[in-house]
């Protein structure tokens, strides 16, 4: 963030730089949803839901998915909205270049390593992607894969525990609804 920017301009700006990012990009709904509804949303969830005011995790939510998804750097994040957010960023990217069930493994593994701030987002997203699996089924997936989403997501979820009460319950009852204990 540019030194002198209220935190309220340092959101909007990352904001705008994920629209740009993700101008291209829809969901895999079968309304083509505009992809940046979903980090709109993961933010929206933190600030509303969470709690939460800290505007490097606001920024951090709004800029998750543009590393993994588009042609941003980490460095470009960096220059832009400062180490902290970068790092958070890099906490929830996953490597593309692997296999998805790597990565997949890979998530359930690193978890709980993550700092207080990627878990925040980490939680956010899974909450925000459970809830659009509930409200539309993505192109091409059968109801095993949406359960076996679900699944995977609560072995992710048991990693990130401890971090917002709000968040955990609501994702609780969502794993309770699809008879998935945790
Ligand atoms: N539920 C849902 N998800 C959609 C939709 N469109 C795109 N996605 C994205 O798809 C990802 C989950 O799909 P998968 O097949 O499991 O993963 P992959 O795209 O990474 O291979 C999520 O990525 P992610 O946010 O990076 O999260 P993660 O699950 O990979 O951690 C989610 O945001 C949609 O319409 N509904
Ligand atoms: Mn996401």
């Amino acid at each position: 963030m540019l030194p002198g920017m209220s935190d309220v301009a340092g959101v909007l700006e990352a904001a705008d730089f994920a629209a740009v990012k993700h101008k291209a990009q829809q969901r895999k709904d079968v309304e083509k949803t505009p992809y940046i509804n979903h980090p709109i949303g993961v933010a929206r969830i933190l600030s509303h839901e969470a709690g939460v005011s800290d505007v490097t995790v606001l920024q951090a939510a709004l800029l998750h998915d543009t590393v993994e998804d588009t042609n941003t750097t980490f460095l470009e994040i960096e220059e832009k909205f400062g180490p902290e957010v970068k790092r958070i960023v890099e906490e929830v990217t996953d490597d593309k270049t692997l296999p998805r069930m790597t990565r997949k493994e890979l998530q359930i593994k690193h978890a709980p390593h993550c700092s207080h701030k990627a878990k925040l987002v980490k939680l956010a997203d899974k909450l925000y992607n459970l809830r659009d699996l509930n409200r539309s089924t993505p192109q091409g997936w059968s109801e095993t894969r949406v359960q076996e989403y679900f699944q995977w997501a609560s072995q992710v979820v048991n990693g990130l525990r401890g971090t917002n009460v709000v968040l955990e319950r609501q994702l609780d009852q969502l794993f309770k609804e699809r008879g998935i204990s945790v």
